[in-house]
This record gives structure tokens, sequence and C-alpha cells, in this order.
């Protein structure tokens, strides 16, 4: 077509050029379903990422949720330790098994694989990514609730090809107050933002320090400017860890499952308001209607807790991706899956708050149980921007 514009998603016609967005998402294996993927990154090494990666874990496992860590950092892994995790991964004929930590945590890391813990690792980046990769598809992960990703530090290669191969559904940026701090979350954000995954917080790590003697609060690094950088990139979710000689010890001796504080809380709270949603699905006589900017009707299911509250079959009073982005913000809905949509009508989605779960077939009531546990097999995602959002927005009721 002359007029072609590429924006199938907006496009009524069958015509053959007709695509489906690209993706070089990797699935699970049949024994493993995980709902929610949350990527731990940081802008270098030794900020706490994998402390952060650590705590946030065992929160989510003290809440009851089942919860996995997959350690992404090949060459600087620090899960096994900070659990105090001795023992070998094994292998079945079906695939690789997880070392549980005391508390049930499932974990796989690279030096539950080596002879020696002190055996550097010296590959180069794709073979790092490959491994990463393999992590996600040839481990019996079992039925998980949240993996928890401790990421390889920086924006480079392998945190790049973790974020395509991996649905991530969002990542939690770990800092510290001497970093510059500006830099490193803004090319963080726009990481996010290419992969269009949306930012469920920071945590400002090494905060402060508290005199064991005299209670007075010491910022050893200088005052934090991390609530300015935040609001600056519309981040709601802002967490402070202090220096705690405690949590040092703790990494050292394997016993970080023993932490008690409540630092990431709040962290936690939006961490599990992701499995509450408004999910939008464009609706033809029970099917996945393929064309989403001429949908007729949406069929929306409210979400708590990762199980279907209630359901309805809604009219849409407009047409065009524009008008039905505004359409279903005003509904509340969180979350899309559809079938074929286009860059732009992604963006306007986006945009709106609402994250797109593309190029999604079939009957839908299978397919958003499917979503609901994880085994969805889409040919892309797409997540929310919150950077782009003027009043920013509460990650709860926000993700995959
Ligand atoms: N808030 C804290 N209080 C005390 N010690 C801390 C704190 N945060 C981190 N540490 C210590 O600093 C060291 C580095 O932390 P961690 O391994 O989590 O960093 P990282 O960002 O994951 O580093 P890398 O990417 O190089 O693995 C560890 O020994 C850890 O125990």
């Amino acid at each position: 077509m002359s007029d072609c514009s590429n924006e199938c998603g907006s496009c009524g016609s069958d015509c053959e050029n007709r695509t489906a967005p690209q993706s070089f998402l990797e699935e699970t294996n049949e024994f493993s379903s995980v709902k929610k993927v949350i990527g731990v990154v940081s802008g270098k090494g030794g900020v706490g990422k994998s402390l952060v990666t650590s705590l946030l874990a065992v929160t989510m496992n003290r809440r009851k949720y089942s919860t996995a860590i997959l350690d992404a950092d090949i060459t600087g892994p620090s899960i096994p330790k900070a659990f105090g995790l001795t023992e070998k991964a094994a292998g079945t004929e079906a695939g690789l098994l997880t070392v549980d930590t005391k508390t049930g945590i499932r974990t796989m890391s690279v030096n539950s694989l080596l002879e020696e813990d002190t055996d550097p690792v010296v590959w180069r980046g794709p073979i790092i990514a490959g491994t990463v990769k393999q992590f996600w598809t040839d481990v019996i992960w079992g039925d998980v609730d949240f993996m928890f990703i401790d990421m390889p530090p920086g924006t480079g290669d392998v945190p790049l090809t973790v974020f395509q191969s991996l649905p991530v559904d969002g990542i939690i940026i770990v800092t510290s107050p001497q970093e510059l701090v500006s830099m490193i979350v803004g090319k963080a954000v726009k990481m996010a933002q290419l992969m269009n995954v949306p930012i469920l917080g920071i945590v400002e790590n090494m905060s402060y320090f508290v005199c064991p003697d005299c209670g007075k609060k010491y910022s050893i690094f200088g005052e934090s400017h991390i609530e300015e950088v935040a609001s600056q990139f519309n981040i709601k979710n802002v967490c402070r860890l202090p220096i705690h000689p405690e949590l040092a010890s703790k990494m050292d001796k394997g016993t970080i499952e023993s932490f008690d504080g409540a630092w990431l809380d709040e962290l936690a709270d939006c961490i599990e308001g992701t499995l509450n949603i408004k999910l939008a699905v464009p609706y033809e006589n029970g099917q996945i209607f393929q064309h989403f900017g001429h949908s007729e009707q949406f069929e929306i299911f409210e979400i708590k807790q990762g199980k279907v509250l209630n359901k309805e079959i809604i009219p849409s009073d407009c047409e065009g991706h524009g008008a039905l982005a505004g359409f279903l913000a005003g509904k509340g809905v969180t979350t899309l899956i559809c079938g074929g949509i286009g860059d732009g009508a992604i963006k306007g989605l986006a945009a709106a708050g609402i994250q797109v779960v593309a190029g999604v077939s079939g009957k839908i009531e299978e397919q958003v149980q499917f979503y609901l546990n994880g085994s969805l097999q889409s040919t892309d995602k797409a997540t929310c921007d919150h950077h782009e959002h003027s009043e920013g927005h509460s990650c709860t009721g926000n993700g995959h």
C-alpha cells in the first residue's frame, strides 16, 4: 500500500505486510511459571545491588510469596554467599534444579555451578549473556510469584540482552549517595524507556549512618539528593538503606535471611501491588480481536492478588488508537493484552500509563489465565513509561 504508515495496530487493513512486533523474548520451560520478574540494577558495581536483591527477596518470601533470585551478575555473583549456599546445583534430564535457601527462596547463580567459588568467570559478553538466558530457559523454577534478577552493573551488552530476553516487569534502581546520582538514574531511566519497562522505585543505599551510642544520624557521603532526582524522573518510590554493620556482616556470613529492618517495606508494597491490575482485552466473540485500533468492545478484568475479582464486556465509544488509549485510561485500565498493534499505539498507551502485552491471539479467558500464571506466549511486551506521565504514577496496579 502506498499510504502505509506501518502502524499495524491502528490500521484496519488485513494486508499481507501486516506484522506483529518482533521479539527476542526467551520462553521458560514447562516446569516453570513465573508471575513477576523484577530486575535490580545499578550504575556501577559495589553499591549494594546484591544486598537489595537479597533483602527484597527475603521480604517477599516473608510475605508468603513464592520467591526466586536469578543471579545474572555472572562475573561477580554474590547471592550464594549472602544466603550461605555452598551446595552445587544438580541437573536432571528436564533441566537444572534450583539451590534453595533455608527459608525456601529458589536461587540460581554461576557460583552454584562452578567447582570452586573462587574460580573466575573469564568469559566474553555473548557467553555471559547466553548463560543468563539459560538460567531463565533451562532452570526448573517451578511456580514463582516474584523472581528478582540481580543484574550485572551498568547499561552494557549483558544487561541489554537480559532486558531483551527475559520478560522483565519492572526495575529497581540501586544507587549510593556518592555516585553522580542524577546521571546514573538518568541512564537507567533511558534504558528502561528503551526497553519499555517501568521503574518501580529507587533504593539509595548507604544513605546515612545512625551512631549506635548517641542515635545521631550522619550523612557520611554528604546530603542526599535522591528525592529531587526521583521527582525529576517521576519515580514515586524512594527507599533509603543506612550503612549498617549488621547488614555487611550478615551478607558476609551468609545469614541475610535473618535481617531485621523495615527499610524496604514501601518498595515491597509496590512490588506486591503489581499483582493488582485492571486488564483490558479487545473482544470479539470470546476471542482476542486482532486490530486494536478498531476494537468495538473490550473485556475488562479486575485482578487482585493475581486472581480475577470481576470481569465485564464494555463497548468502546471511540475509534483509533489515540482515542482508545484515553478511553481505557479513563476506565482505570493498567494493562492491555492484544494482538497486532503498532509502535505509535504502544507509545500512546504507555503515555496513558497502560502496559501493553502484544501479539497474543486465541480465547480471551484462556490467555488471561496464562498471563496471570506467567505462561502467556506473546510476540512482544511493552510497558508503561513513567517518564512520560505528567502526574507521575503510583506503581500499584501496574506491571505485568
Ligand atoms: N547498607 C549497607 N551497610 C553495610 N554494608 C553494606 C551495605 N550495602 C552494601 N554493603 C556491603 O558492601 C559490599 C557490596 O555490596 P553488594 O555486593 O550488595 O554490591 P553490588 O552492587 O551487588 O556489587 P557487585 O555488583 O560488584 O556485586 C558487600 O560486602 C555488602 O555487605
